[in-house]
Parts: structure tokens; C-alpha cells; sequence
């Protein structure tokens, strides 16, 4: 019911930008400029954020019902409790006054937001055009490295997103090897939790199937990644950084890195073909202590069972293995890249068809109880892994 409010409130028709600035000096705003808002809302071409969502929602909500009359959500269910919240908020505000403040937040959106959009994407970005990543290119190593340390680099839509076009460039540029690393002490806390919180207008359904659609297509850019791929687990990795593991070609591990799938605690169930590829490397009984009951593996665990190549000890990771990396990298490239496609190929469609299942899977996961209350639970700081 919420998010059909949500979805009434951006419904489409005719631009009336004009008439709405011409209106925005009247005392009260009609039901004609509450009308013209909501479509001025459907057409800002930038997200507002959580925030102002609930903020137009709870408006609209008063302006269209009154006060908030509702039974309160229970504390798990986190995105209508916040909707509730937020209406519940506005109290007796009288209908007339919630529509011209509609008015006003969707008028002051859309000039913000608008002129903001302006600007040329990526001015201020770093010089190699990445939010969320470091990519370098030297000695024939193409080197991709994730970076939000301060957030363990858990991986955000952003940086999904980033990743692939990162592999995308380095499939075809003149490097002959490509490592993927963490900054700071961390590989990578595995998909960032406060990706399931930014739902879309039509609720959590559609995040689910956004967010199988974009695991499909990032994990797809592993499997066809054409040149060697290695991967330097400097730190604790956790979830879908340790499950593509599987699809890399060698894995160095930091004496202190660790390897965890706690996908059962998270309520959710394994992704990047390691339903199959942990299988065949580690055997089916060692592959369930991992995706099933979420086991974390030391370094040296992870080696024994053939997911990582060979671990190192921290004090001289970077200098063995990038040493290592550059001998490697000037071994002729075209055989590099053949023999990996002889390796590789006849598993392609098998780990296609693989990837496509799992995030299915995980589609109808993501809107389970069990999935629900574990990303509260971390939101709400009340679990750590
Ligand atoms: C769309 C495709 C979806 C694909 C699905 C993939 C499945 C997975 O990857 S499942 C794995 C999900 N990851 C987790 O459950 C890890 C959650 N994080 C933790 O349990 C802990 O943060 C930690 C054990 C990794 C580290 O604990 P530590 O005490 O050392 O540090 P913190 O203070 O907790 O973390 C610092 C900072 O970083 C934020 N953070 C860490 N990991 C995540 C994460 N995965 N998602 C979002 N945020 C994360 C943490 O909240 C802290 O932030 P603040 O300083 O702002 O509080």
C-alpha cells in the first residue's frame, strides 16, 4: 500500500515546471500544483535519497488521508516501519498545509537537484575516474583495488558497478595480467548490507530482482574475463569476495587474511558459482562447512582445501607476490590468454547457467524473514559476524 502511494505519487503526465513556478507564489497550493509536484517528482532525473522519499511520502500521505491512523509496522519490518515513522511524524498537520509543503520540497527538488545535474559528471573524481576503486596500469599488470577501507571495502552498488567496467577496460587494454586487492586491513567485507536499504518505488520486489539482475551481469564479467586473473587477498574476505574466488586463475593470501560465507546467518544462500566451483575444487563435504554452515577458513585452511594457490606471510606479501606477479606478466600474453581460454572455455556455459540459477535463488532470499532481520540486525549494530 506504501509503495503504490509511492508509485502514485511520481505517476506520469505533461511537464508543468512553468505553471507549478508561477503557482509556488499563491497562498495555498491547489490540488492542481499538488498534482503538477507529483509529476515533477516522477521527473527528477536524481534519486533524492532515502530521506526525501520518506519526507514526500509522509506529505503526501497527510495530504491525501490526513493524520496517520495506521497500525504501527512491527521492528523488523524496516521500510514500512520507516514510512510509518515518517508520517506518524507530521502528527495533526492539516491536509491544505502537508500539500503546499509537498509542493514546496517537490519545487525546491527540482531546482536543486536539476542544477546540481548540470555539472559535468566526474569533475571532481579522481584522476582515474573510479569513486570506489584505485586502478593502476604499469609493468603489464593491470591492478584493480578496492577502496573504501574505512567501510572493511564492502562492495556498494557503486562499486559493483564500478568493478565491471574496471574488467571491461582491462580485458582490452596492453596489459597481460590482471590482480584484484583491498585497501587498508580488509580484502573485502563482501556485499555492503546498506545496499538493501535504498528500495526503489516499487518496494522490495523490485530491489530483489534489481539487485539479482546486477550480481547476474557483475559475476558474468568474472566468468568471461578473458586474461589471468589473480586475486591478492591482503585481509579477511568475506561473502561474494570469497565466493568469485573460484573463478579467478591464482589466489595469494596474506598470512592473515581469512575466508567466510556466512550465508546461512545472513539468511541468504551462495552466489558467484560457488555452489559449483567450490565443489569441484574443495569436494562437496568441505564446499557445506563454507556455504552451508558458514565455517571461516584460516588462510592456510583455504590452501589446504585449493582455494588459494599460496599464502604469505604478511610482513612480506606485497614484495613475494609482486615479484612473483612481475615475472608472470612478461611471459608472452597471447599464450597467457590462450591457455586460459583452453582451461576455461568448455566451462563457461555450465558457470553461466550456474550464475543465473543462484541469483534466482537470491532473488526470492532477499525478501525472506530470515534475510530481512539479518541485515537489521547489522544496521541496527546489534550483530557482527
Ligand atoms: C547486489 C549483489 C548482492 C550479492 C550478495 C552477496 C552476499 C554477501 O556478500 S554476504 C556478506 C555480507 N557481509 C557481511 O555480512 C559483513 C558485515 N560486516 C561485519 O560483520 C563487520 O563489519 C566485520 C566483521 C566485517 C568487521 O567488523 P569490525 O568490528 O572490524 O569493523 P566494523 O566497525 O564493523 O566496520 C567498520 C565500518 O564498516 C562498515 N561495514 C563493514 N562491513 C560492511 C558491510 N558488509 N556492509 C556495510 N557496511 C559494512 C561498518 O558498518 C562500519 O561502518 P561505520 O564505521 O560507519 O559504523
Amino acid at each position: 500500500m506504501a509503495n503504490a502511494a509511492w508509485r502514485l505519487a511520481r505517476r506520469s503526465c505533461p511537464s508543468y515546471l512553468q505553471v507549478l513556478h508561477m503557482n509556488r507564489t499563491a497562498m495555498r497550493a491547489s490540488q492542481k500544483d499538488f498534482e503538477n509536484a507529483m509529476n515533477q517528482v516522477k521527473l527528477l532525473k536524481k534519486d533524492p535519497g532515502n530521506e526525501v522519499k520518506l519526507k514526500l511520502y509522509a506529505l503526501y500521505k497527510q495530504a491525501t488521508e490526513g493524520p496517520c491512523n495506521m497500525p504501527k509496522p512491527g521492528v523488523f519490518d524496516l521500510i514500512n516501519k520507516a514510512k510509518w515513522d515518517a508520517w506518524n511524524t507530521l502528527g495533526s498537520l492539516p491536509k491544505e498545509t502537508a500539500r503546499q509543503n509537498y509542493v514546496d520540497l517537490a519545487s525546491s527538488l527540482s531546482s536543486s537537484l536539476e542544477s546540481s545535474s548540470q555539472v559535468e559528471p566526474g569533475t571532481d573524481r579522481k584522476s582515474t575516474g573510479y569513486e570506489t576503486l584505485m586502478v593502476t596500469s604499469e609493468d603489464g599488470i593491470t591492478k584493480i583495488t578496492l577502496n573504501r577501507p574505512a567501510k572493511k571495502n564492502a562492495i556498494n552498488v557503486e562499486m559493483y558497478h564500478e568493478i565491471m567496467r574496471a574488467l571491461k577496460a582491462a580485458s582490452k587494454d596492453d596489459s597481460s595480467i590482471t590482480v584484484l586487492t583491498g585497501n587498508g586491513d580488509y580484502y573485502s567485507s563482501g556485499n555492503d548490507l546498506t545496499n538493501f536499504t535504498d528500495i526503489p518505488p516499487g518496494g522490495v520486489e523490485e530491489k530483489a530482482k534489481n539487485s539479482a539482475i546486477l550480481l547476474r551481469e557483475f559475476v558474468g564479467c568474472f566468468i568471461d574475463f578473458p586474461k589471468p586473473l589473480i586475486a591478492m587477498v591482503n585481509g579477511p574476505a568475506v561473502g561474494i569476495s570469497v565466493t568469485i574466488l573460484g573463478l579467478f586463475d591464482a589466489v595469494y593470501a596474506s598470512d592473515r587474511a581469512t575466508f567466510h560465507t556466512p550465508f546461512s546467518h545472513l539468511g541468504q544462500s551462495p552466489e558467484g558459482c560457488s555452489s559449483y566451483t567450490f565443489l569441484k575444487i574443495m569436494g562437496p563435504a568441505k564446499a557445506t562447512e563454507m556455504l552451508v554452515f558458514g565455517k571461516k577458513l584460516t588462510a592456510g585452511e583455504a590452501c589446504a582445501q585449493g582455494l588459494v594457490t599460496e599464502v604469505f606471510p604478511d610482513s612480506t606479501f606485497q614484495k613475494e607476490v609482486w615479484t612473483r606477479l612481475k615475472a608472470f606478466a612478461k611471459l608472452p600474453p597471447n599464450a597467457m590468454r590462450i591457455s586460459k581460454e583452453v582451461i576455461r572455455n568448455r566451462e563457461k556455459e555450465k558457470l553461466h547457467a550456474v550464475n543465473a540459477e543462484e541469483c534466482s535463488v537470491l532473488q526470492e532470499r532477499w525478501l525472506s524473514d530470515e534475510c530481512m532481520n539479518a541485515v537489521v540486525n547489522f544496521l541496527s549494530r546489534k550483530s557482527k559476524l
